[in-house]
């Protein structure tokens, strides 16, 4: 990399070329090549190339989540509530002077409009500019000192796309003095990339389910085993209710290591806090998040105790209700159409989405119709029926989607992919001849005869072309899920313009 080039395109160029590559991927998953404790060890000797300790990770209060579902809510929850006891920000929380976070760091996976909004500070992207100047700290660090660390982090290398993002956070909140820091996992825990975190403030895991088979493991009990790797010695823990199976293995877990884990039900004093959407999910991700921010705020002001019997205090209030998290069951209304917008990607997730728009279209009149994508997973295939069944089974008609576009997530017709939206770890061919969303399409046909199922090679002809499906009076009434760089890309298209 020239040192000449500088700007955030050229930091995501960059970025972009620590993807690990179509090919290598799938050479490992032949090879049964997993994860393991070398990629935490690894981290360690890259936070130390730029220049960190683990212990200097002590001073972010890091709030740390793992989960299948819900753990990008969770965090923005809790980053939303720390808003409010801001020093001199949003509420009067402000007042109070020593023990309010000063500067609240947020990392978050993956981006849904752009990279940069992985790392935010007090709830904002980090800007073009700063992300680019900080990219090119660490990226300079990393090359100024190759030998060191060579043990752990091979001599001359760089990390892996997550790993350099989450590197990237912790140079850019530390710099700038961030003092609560809330960290969504990449995959798993124990060997996710942010697990270099030793000393949380607290440690929470979300609901957990099936996702990431090859590496995570096909029951929820070995998914389990790595989410529990988040929980460390003498710090506080929590989890919601789960399945049996991952409860035990939470549990079990949580003894070795000498965790006093707290399965937290529905949180009571949530009754009359109006959470969105009203879903007893949601609720669970909103109960978590409220026992997160109380030990965040606790770690740097330990008097600071919520009254079990609630209600909880105004802030807490307003962080739950007020929390912007895109992309998430987000409703979007135009002259001709109505678009439910949702990132939901795991079978479990999207039983939640499909309920969703059921209930919400379900008020409304006009052809459902159905934008989906899940590039990569041919398992998705397996998705399609509950999707199908669940808005057949709300719609007074029986019809359920008239109509059913499968497209990919080429972002343009004519321009092909946002720069942030790049991905060189699908097959290209497979992209170019459709072919999961050919295997889609079959499915659909099987599952329900009477739709009308399409293929659309970008996402930009799937929103053309739902927009021409419009009823005379109605509003088509359009479900666009399955992945979040198909919901990103959409978000920037219905907007014109990054919707950041
Ligand atoms: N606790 C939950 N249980 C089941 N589904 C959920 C839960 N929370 C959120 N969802 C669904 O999953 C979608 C993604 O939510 P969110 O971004 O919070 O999850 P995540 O764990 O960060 O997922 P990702 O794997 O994309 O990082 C939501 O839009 C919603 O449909
Ligand atoms: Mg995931
Ligand atoms: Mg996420």
């Amino acid at each position: 990399m020239a040192t000449a080039a500088r700007t955030y395109n050229d930091a995501i160029d960059a970025l972009n070329s620590l993807q690990t590559p179509y090919a290598v991927i799938e050479a490992r998953r032949k090879a049964g090549i997993r994860p393991d404790a070398t990629s935490v060890r690894e981290m360690r000797g890259y936070l130390r190339r730029i220049g960190y300790a683990p212990g200097d990770l002590d001073r972010l209060h890091v709030v740390h989540v793992a989960g299948t579902k819900g753990k990008g809510s969770t965090c923005a929850f809790v980053d939303s509530i720390l808003a409010r006891y801001r020093r001199g920000g949003g509420g009067d929380g402000g007042g109070g002077g020593n023990g309010l976070p000063r500067k609240v760091g947020l990392f978050t996976s993956p981006h849904l409009i752009a990279v940069r909004e992985r790392i935010r500070i007090d709830s904002a992207p980090l800007s073009e500019e700063a992300f680019a100047r900080y990219f090119f700290d660490v990226w300079d660090r990393l090359e100024a000192r190759p030998d060191l660390a060579a043990d752990d982090a091979p001599a001359g290398s760089k990390p892996i796309y997550a790993r350099f993002l989450t590197l990237l956070s912790f140079h850019v909140f530390l710099s700038e003095g961030v003092d609560v820091a809330v960290y969504e996992t990449g995959i798993g825990g124990e060997y996710d990339a942010t697990n270099v975190v030793e000393r949380p403030a607290a440690a929470g895991i979300s609901t957990l389910g099936i996702d990431h088979v090859f590496v995570l493991g096909d029951t929820v009990g070995k998914i389990a085993w790595h989410k529990a790797g988040i929980m460390k010695p003498g710090r506080p823990a929590f989890t919601v209710e789960q399945a049996p199976e991952a409860a035990e293995v939470l549990r079990r877990r949580a003894e070795e290591k000498g965790v006093d884990l707290r399965v937290l039900p529905v949180d009571p004093r949530l009754r009359g806090v109006a959470v969105r959407p009203d879903a007893a999910f949601q609720k669970r991700n909103a109960s978590l998040a409220v026992a997160l921010a109380e030990q965040a705020l606790a770690a740097l002001d330990p008097s600071f105790r919520l009254d079990p019997a609630g209600p909880l205090p105004r802030e807490f209030v307003d962080g739950l209700e007020q929390v912007v998290w895109r992309g998430r069951c987000e409703v979007k209304e135009e002259d001709r159409v109505v678009w439910y917008v949702d990132g939901a990607h795991t079978a479990d997730s999207l039983k939640m989405a499909a309920r969703w728009f059921a209930g919400e279209a379900g008020k409304r009149k006009g052809p459902r119709v159905l934008v989906f994508n899940q590039q990569g997973r041919t398992e998705a295939v397996g998705f399609l029926d509950a999707l199908c069944a669940a808005v057949k089974a709300a719609d007074p008609d029986g019809v359920g989607f008239r109509h059913v576009i499968f497209c990919t997530n080429v972002t343009y017709k004519t321009t092909g992919y946002k720069r942030d939206f790049v991905n060189h770890q699908y097959n290209p061919a497979d992209i170019e001849a459709m072919t999961v969303q050919r295997a889609f399409a079959d499915k659909w046909r099987q599952l329900d005869p009477g739709a009308d199922v399409r293929l659309a090679p970008s996402i930009e002809e799937a929103i053309d072309a739902a927009r021409e499906l419009a009823g005379e009076e109605d509003k088509a009434q359009v479900l666009i899920t399955g992945s979040l760089h198909l919901v990103g890309g959409a978000l920037g298209i219905l907007e014109r313009a990054d919707a950041l």
